[in-house]
C-alpha cells in the first residue's frame, strides 16, 4: 500500500502540468474584474485564490473535495462504535481527494501518533501566560514557539529545490495537526479546570482522544469529530484560510502561517462570533432571569442589539445566501440527540432562527439574513459542560488547521507565488469614477 505522502506526490505530478499550462498558455483569459465597491469593500467576489480543496457555492454551501456535508460523512470511514468519521481519514480526503480505505485511515491514525509528544517548552510557554489571557492568544502562541522544530525552514536554510518544498511542508503540517488536539486540550483544562491536564491515550483515535484529554465522556467523542471536520474549509478566501495562505506564500513555514490564521479566526466577525453568539444568549437569558424566553421578547432583544450598531452574531455571511448547511449539521444532530433536542439554550438557538432573518430581513442591511455555523455550535459544547465560551474558537482552531494546512501543502507543491496584489489611492479611484481630473 502507498502511503499517503507517496500517494500525494503522485497526485501533486499529476496536478502540476495543469497549473503550469494555465498559467503559460491561458494566462491572459479574464475570470473577471475588480470594481470600486469591491476595491474599497474587502474584495467581495473578486476572484483571484485558487484552491482544490474546497469550493463554497452561495446556495448550497461547501463542498469538501467535490462532496457536500452529508456525502462526506457518508463516505469517509468510520471510527468502530461510532457514527462519525475518523478526522485522520478526512484529512487524506483533504490532501488527496480520495476516500481512504480503512488502511490508510490507519496510517494516518499511526503516522500521527508518532509525532503527537508535544515539546515541554509549549507547556511552559503556556503556564507563563496570565491565566486570563485569551484562549485563543494562548493557542496562536503554542503554535508559533513550535517554529523552531519546523522542519520546511531547516530544509530551506540548507537550499533544497523549489520543487521539493511540499514535502517538509507535508512534514510540519502533519506534526502540527498530531500536535494541536493535546495543545488545545492543555489550554483548556489548565484555564479552566483547575490546571488538571489529561494525558493523551495513545490508543485512541484524534477525536477520542481530543474529548479523553478534555475529560468528556462519550459522545463527545464524537461531536469532536463532527465539529473539526464541519470546522475544517471553507475555500480560500475567508480570513484565516487567506491570511494562512498570505503569510505561507512569503515561504514562512506552517508554524509562523497557521500562528497568523490563527489570529485571524480569533476576530468577532469570523471564528470568535461562535463566543459571541453564546454570550448574546447567556446575555439575554440573564435579563430574562429564569423566564422561558417568548418570540415577541426575543425580537425586541434582536432590535435592541441592531439599533445599537451591532451585529447579530452568527448570522450573516460573505458568501453564503442560505443557511449554511454546517449550521444544518449541527441542528440535525441536537434534533437526533434525546437530551440536546429539549434543552432549553437548543431552543432558544431555534427560535433564533425563526425570528432573526425577518429581523434581519426587515432591519435590510444585510445580504444573508441567514445563520452560519457559528449560530449552532456552541449549544452543544455548552450541553456537553464546555461552558467555558471564550474556548470555542479554539475548537474552531483546531478543525480550521485540518484545511489551510492542506492548502498550504498544495501551495507549496504546486509552487503558487508570494501574494502582492495592488494597491491604488483614493484619488486615482476618483480618476476612474471620473470626478476629479
Ligand atoms: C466562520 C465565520 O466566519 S461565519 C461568520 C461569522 N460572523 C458572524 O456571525 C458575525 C455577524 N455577521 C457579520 O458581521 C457579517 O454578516 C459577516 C462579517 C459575516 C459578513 O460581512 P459582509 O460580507 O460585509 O456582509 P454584508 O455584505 O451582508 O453586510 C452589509 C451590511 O449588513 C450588516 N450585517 C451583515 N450581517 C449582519 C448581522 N448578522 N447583524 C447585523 N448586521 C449585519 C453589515 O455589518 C453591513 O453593514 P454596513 O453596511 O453598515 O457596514
Ligand atoms: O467563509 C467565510 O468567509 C467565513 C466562514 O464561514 C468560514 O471561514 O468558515
Amino acid at each position: 500500500m502507498a502511503t499517503l505522502k507517496e500517494t500525494l506526490l503522485k497526485k501533486i505530478q499529476e496536478h502540476r502540468p495543469r497549473t503550469t499550462r494555465l498559467v503559460k498558455e491561458f494566462g491572459d483569459v479574464k475570470i473577471g474584474e475588480v470594481t470600486i465597491a469591491q476595491a474599497i469593500g474587502g474584495a467581495r467576489g473578486v476572484k483571484c485564490l485558487v484552491t482544490d480543496i474546497s469550493y463554497l457555492d452561495p446556495m448550497e454551501g461547501i463542498r469538501f473535495r467535490g462532496m457536500t456535508i452529508p456525502e462526506t460523512f457518508e463516505a469517509l470511514p468510520k471510527v468502530p462504535g461510532s457514527e462519525y468519521p475518523y478526522v485522520e481519514g478526512f484529512w487524506y480526503l483533504l490532501l488527496t481527494g480520495d476516500v481512504p480505505t480503512d488502511a490508510q485511515v490507519q496510517e494516518v491514525v499511526e503516522d500521527w501518533k508518532a509525532r503527537a509528544q508535544v515539546p515541554e517548552y509549549v507547556f511552559d510557554v503556556l503556564r507563563t501566560m496570565p491565566r486570563d489571557t485569551h484562549p485563543m492568544t494562548m493557542f496562536s502562541a503554542a503554535i508559533l514557539a513550535m517554529q523552531r522544530e519546523s522542519v520546511f525552514a531547516k530544509k530551506y536554510a540548507e537550499g533544497i529545490s523549489k520543487m521539493d518544498y511540499w514535502d517538509p511542508m507535508y512534514e510540519d503540517c502533519s506534526t502540527l495537526m498530531a500536535r494541536l488536539p493535546q495543545i488545545a486540550a492543555y489550554i483548556y483544562r489548565m484555564k479552566y479546570k483547575g490546571d488538571t491536564p489529561i494525558a493523551p491515550d495513545p490508543d485512541l483515535d484524534m477525536g477520542g482522544n481530543f474529548a479523553h484529554m478534555m475529560g468528556i465522556d462519550k459522545p463527545y467523542d464524537d461531536v469532536a469529530r463532527m465539529y473539526f471536520i464541519l470546522h475544517s474549509d471553507h475555500e480560500s478566501g475567508n480570513v484565516s484560510a487567506h491570511t494562512t495562505h498570505l503569510v505561507a506564500s512569503a515561504l514562512s513555514d506552517a508554524y509562523y502561517s497557521l500562528s497568523a490564521g490563527i489570529n485571524g479566526l480569533a476576530g468577532p466577525l469570523h471564528g470568535l462570533a461562535n463566543q459571541e453568539v453564546l454570550r448574546w444568549t447567556q446575555d439575554f437569558m440573564k435579563k430574562l432571569g429564569g423566564e422561558v424566553p417568548t418570540k415577541e421578547g426575543l425580537e425586541k432583544a434582536l432590535w435592541d442589539t441592531l439599533n445599537s450598531g451591532q451585529v447579530i452574531p452568527g448570522y450573516g455571511h460573505a458568501v453564503l445566501r442560505k443557511t449554511d448547511p454546517r449550521y444544518t449539521a449541527q441542528r440535525e444532530f441536537c434534533l437526533k440527540t434525546p437530551g440536546l433536542k429539549d434543552y432549553p439554550l437548543f431552543q432558544l438557538v431555534s427560535m433564533i432562527f425563526e425570528v432573526a432573518p425577518d429581523v434581519l430581513q426587515q432591519h435590510g442591511k444585510a445580504k444573508n439574513p441567514w445563520p452560519n455555523v457559528d449560530a449552532q455550535s456552541g449549544v452543544i459544547q455548552w450541553y456537553y459542560g464546555v461552558t467555558e465560551y471564550d474556548f470555542y474558537t479554539v475548537l474552531f482552531g483546531v478543525g480550521r488547521a485540518l484545511g489551510v494546512l492542506a492548502n498550504i501543502t498544495w501551495d507549496r507543491a504546486l509552487g503558487y507565488a508570494i501574494e502582492r496584489p495592488k494597491s491604488v489611492t483614493t484619488d486615482m479611484l476618483e480618476e476612474a469614477a471620473g470626478i476629479k481630473k
